[in-house]
């Protein structure tokens, strides 16, 4: 089977979050059940760097008013297909945002032409090959389902997944007319989002099948508190609406080869673990000791929250434990974290900025990992931290309630619990986790167990990669 993905981020490539984790590991799961891959990014800078020449596959003389080329390219094992489009993708700032911060003006544009061209190759633009499904990630691809909906490409099976329904690509109403649509399109049933444009809901109205990353989260996507407008909508696509969990790429996150890490471990040898905790309190300024040392590595946000964390940093402290944190985003939270790391210098530090290697040493050095989302469609840094024996604190909420199993009395007693929950998402119950997880620390076997229990839990792509293989078969006649 031949599969196209649409999406604007690949690990390692091109990563903002989670989104490049999944679109960069899959396809080499999918590759093990015979199905081929070739993914359509958009040609950003580092992805330009990154692929060398390429092979030029096919010319636009004008896609939406500008010159493009679509090069293939494999990287990492990756079939890559990329929209090199230099007006619309070359630009100083972040894939989204412009250097101040704010979302490009353009956007719209942007991703509507990744889209169309996507749409295209569904169509048969590529010489030799053609996709039996299209697969699109988010917003940024929602629009090619659209495209392939009213367009001709019509006997190829159209997926769309959510990874975090946050973020919807909503537009004026304005820009309708320049999507290249026909006027059919408009409406309850098309682009039509409460008056304005909407391209994740178009994704989600012209898809055959719509996967969000957890049961959970497909769940709480369909009610109003969690379903962030969507949720009638969802709700009327039920029946095509299916939660898979993530998995994730388990050869680069493995503390028994890992690189990046101080020393290798495994369950057998969690000592390995303190080197690397020795090296993070000397990166973070931290006093070396024997006390629990939680981590962060997060974007700084309100989804995440930050500010429930932020705001129980003297509890933290007055419980012993020390805290690390990696982020970045919210530049009031930036600030809060820094005022906590000053006010308790030596117990509390934080890393604003992205560092992907920092952040492989702190899931092999900490001892815990804090997760206190207010909503978490799947959650990686939790998988990574079970792998690497830092124990997930996590707030009982879409896939973080999927894949920690909380210590209570039941489970600590059969040996299976691998973290702590807590529910609501509130700042009680997060710091009432945080002195369970002190506690816990401080009783050896409990502990120990719980990092073996977590290590062994399987979050490979293999049983992922089936689901997603067995719907995309389901779609091809
Ligand atoms: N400062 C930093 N330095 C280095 N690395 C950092 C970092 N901040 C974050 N990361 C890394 O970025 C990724 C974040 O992934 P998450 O799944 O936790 O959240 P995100 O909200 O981005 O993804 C959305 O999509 C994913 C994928 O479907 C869902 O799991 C998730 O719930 C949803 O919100 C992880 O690999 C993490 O290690």
């Amino acid at each position: 089977m031949k599969l196209l993905a649409v999406a604007s981020e690949i690990h390692p490539l091109l990563k903002t979050g989670g989104l490049a984790d999944v679109v960069g590991a899959l396809p080499l799961a999918l590759a093990r059940l015979g199905i081929e891959t070739q993914t359509l990014i958009p040609g950003y800078p580092a992805v330009m760097a990154a692929i060398g020449k390429g092979v030029k596959r096919h010319r636009y003389a004008s896609l939406f008013g500008e010159t493009a080329t679509v090069i293939g390219a494999t990287v990492a094992g990756l079939n890559l297909l990329v929209l090199d489009c230099p007006a619309f993708f070359i630009r100083a700032g972040g894939p989204y945002d412009d250097p101040a911060g704010n979302g490009w003006a353009d956007n719209w544009r942007r991703f509507a032409a990744l889209s169309q061209v996507g749409a295209d190759i569904a169509a048969g633009s590529l010489k030799g090959w053609r996709p039996d499904v299209v697969h699109a990630h988010d917003w940024q691809g929602a629009m090619t389902l659209a495209y392939m909906r009213f367009g001709p490409a019509h006997a190829v099976g159209k997926v769309m997944t959510i990874h975090n329904l946050a973020f919807q690509g909503r537009f004026d109403a304005g820009i309708f007319p320049f999507l290249g649509l026909p006027a059919e399109a408009w409406g309850m049933d098309g682009v039509e989002y409460y008056g304005g444009t909407g391209f994740l809901k178009a994704g989600i109205v012209s898809a055959d099948a719509i996967t969000t990353v957890s049961p959970t989260y497909a769940r709480e996507i369909c009610t109003p508190e969690d379903g962030m407008g969507l949720d009638g909508l969802l709700v009327g696509r039920g029946d095509r609406l299916h939660g898979i969990l993530n998995g994730i790429d388990i050869e680069s996150w493995n503390p028994s080869s890992d690189p990046l890490i101080a020393r290798p471990f495994g369950r057998r040898t969690l000592s390995g673990r303190k080197a690397s905790r020795r090296i993070i309190e000397q990166r973070f300024g931290l006093e070396q000791d024997e006390s629990p040392l939680f981590i962060v590595i997060s974007r700084l946000t309100w989804q995440k929250g930050m500010d429930m964390l932020a705001a129980s940093l003297d509890q933290l402290v007055q419980q012993g434990a020390r805290l690390a944190v990696l982020g970045s985003g919210d530049h009031a939270l930036e600030g809060a974290f820094l005022a906590g790391a000053e006010k308790h210098r030596g117990r509390v530090a934080v890393h604003i900025g992205y560092d992907e290697p920092l952040s492989h040493v702190m899931q092999a050095g900490g001892n815990a990992i804090l997760i206190p989302s207010r909503f978490e469609p799947c959650g990686l840094t939790q998988l990574y931290g079970l792998r690497y024996g830092c124990v997930p604190v996590v707030a009982r909420v879409g896939g973080l309630a999927d894949t920690v199993i909380d210590a209570n009395v039941a489970a600590l007693g059969a040996g299976v619990a691998t973290g702590i929950q807590f529910h609501p998402p509130a700042i009680a119950p997060l710091q009432a986790a945080i002195a369970r997880a002190v506690q816990l620390h401080a009783d050896r076997p409990a502990w120990t167990g719980m990092q073996r229990a977590g290590m062994v839990a399987d979050f490979s792509w293999q049983r992922s990669a089936a689901l997603y293989a067995a719907l995309y078969a389901s779609l091809v006649p």
